[in-house]
């Protein structure tokens, strides 16, 4: 992608993603679109899901409305101990009515397919059995957090430090974004870059967005990447969802046995799911206690 030069909103350019349609019969180019996405940056569109576009809009429209309750309504379900609940700033929810309770049990088990049909997709381009992320202890037994995510439509200035969402990286295994028509994702492919360059993933109506994230970075022994991105807020509201997908949390995640040779030994050692995740956890989030010393 050519370089236009430094843009309003701190992006330096558009990035093409490659676009993987899950209802397509030719296997071979599905696994090639993604390979070469997986290597490139670990960003792709998912098409043809299989999840209605009548489902997510009302999906959508229950997030807007929990959204648009007042704080105090949204405190009373605050994030507990096991990251479920409302987050204030990144807003993270469940629970809040049974009316929308009810929507997110359903449209949890919903990309919960979606992430297994993209993980057997995963496993062909590693060179694994399609079937490799299958096993009880993987994505068997996902786990699975939908976080919806609500951008109250700040201008963001990177040169001041302001975001929606500040730079960072997934760190389970990979994430389905859904996001409404409103422009603000943007991707860095060299972290070490400088100055970093960061460019703009335009919306997709219908599609998912797929983010590999940190674990399957550390599983492909860093042959498949797990790249920073942020949010910049353009002054208009945004809405998105996020499922992130991470497996069981007794899942050893240890150097798969196609990413490693005699020249290219492990560069980590094997690690449980639930030890790594809750590591990770401990270091990107606030402290709880901080939110209840506020509410007293
Ligand atoms: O809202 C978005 O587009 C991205 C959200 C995100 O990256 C996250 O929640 O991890
Ligand atoms: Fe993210």
């Amino acid at each position: 992608m050519e370089n236009y030069g430094q843009s309003k909103n701190g992006a330096e350019a558009q990035t093409v993603l490659n676009c993987i349609d899950l209802s397509s019969a030719d296997i071979q180019q599905s696994v090639s679109l993604l390979k070469q996405a997986c290597l490139d940056c670990g960003f792709f569109y998912v098409v043809n899901h299989g999840i209605s576009q009548e489902f997510m809009e009302e999906v959508f429209s229950q997030s807007k409305r929990f959204f648009k309750m007042p704080l105090n309504e949204k405190m009373k379900v605050l994030r507990n101990e096991k990251h479920r609940g409302y987050t204030p700033v990144l807003d993270e929810l469940l629970d809040p009515d049974t009316q929308v309770r009810v929507c997110l049990i359903y449209f949890v088990s919903a990309p919960r397919e979606v992430a297994k049909a993209v993980a057997r997709i995963i496993a062909l381009a590693l060179d694994l059995d399609a079937d490799f992320f299958d096993k009880p202890e993987m994505l068997g037994q996902a786990i699975a957090t939908l976080r919806l995510l609500h951008y109250e439509g700040q201008i963001s200035d990177p040169s001041k430090g302001m975001y929606g969402a500040g730079a960072h990286s997934d760190y389970g295994l990979i994430t389905l974004l859904a996001t409404d028509e409103v422009a603000g994702l943007q991707i860095c492919k060299d972290r070490d870059a400088k100055p970093q360059l960061w460019e703009d993933v335009a919306p997709m109506k219908g599609a998912f967005i797929v983010n590999l994230g940190d674990m399957l970075e550390r599983w492909s022994n860093c042959i498949f990447k797990s790249t920073l991105h942020r949010v910049l807020g353009t002054g208009r509201e945004r809405y998105s969802i996020a499922f992130f997908v991470e497996p069981s949390h007794d899942c050893l995640v240890e150097c798969l046995p196609t990413c490693k040779s005699d020249k290219n030994p492990p560069k980590f050692p094997p690690i449980k799911c639930e030890t790594y995740l809750s590591q990770r956890y401990k270091d990107t989030h606030a402290d709880l206690n901080m939110y209840n010393k506020q509410q007293t």
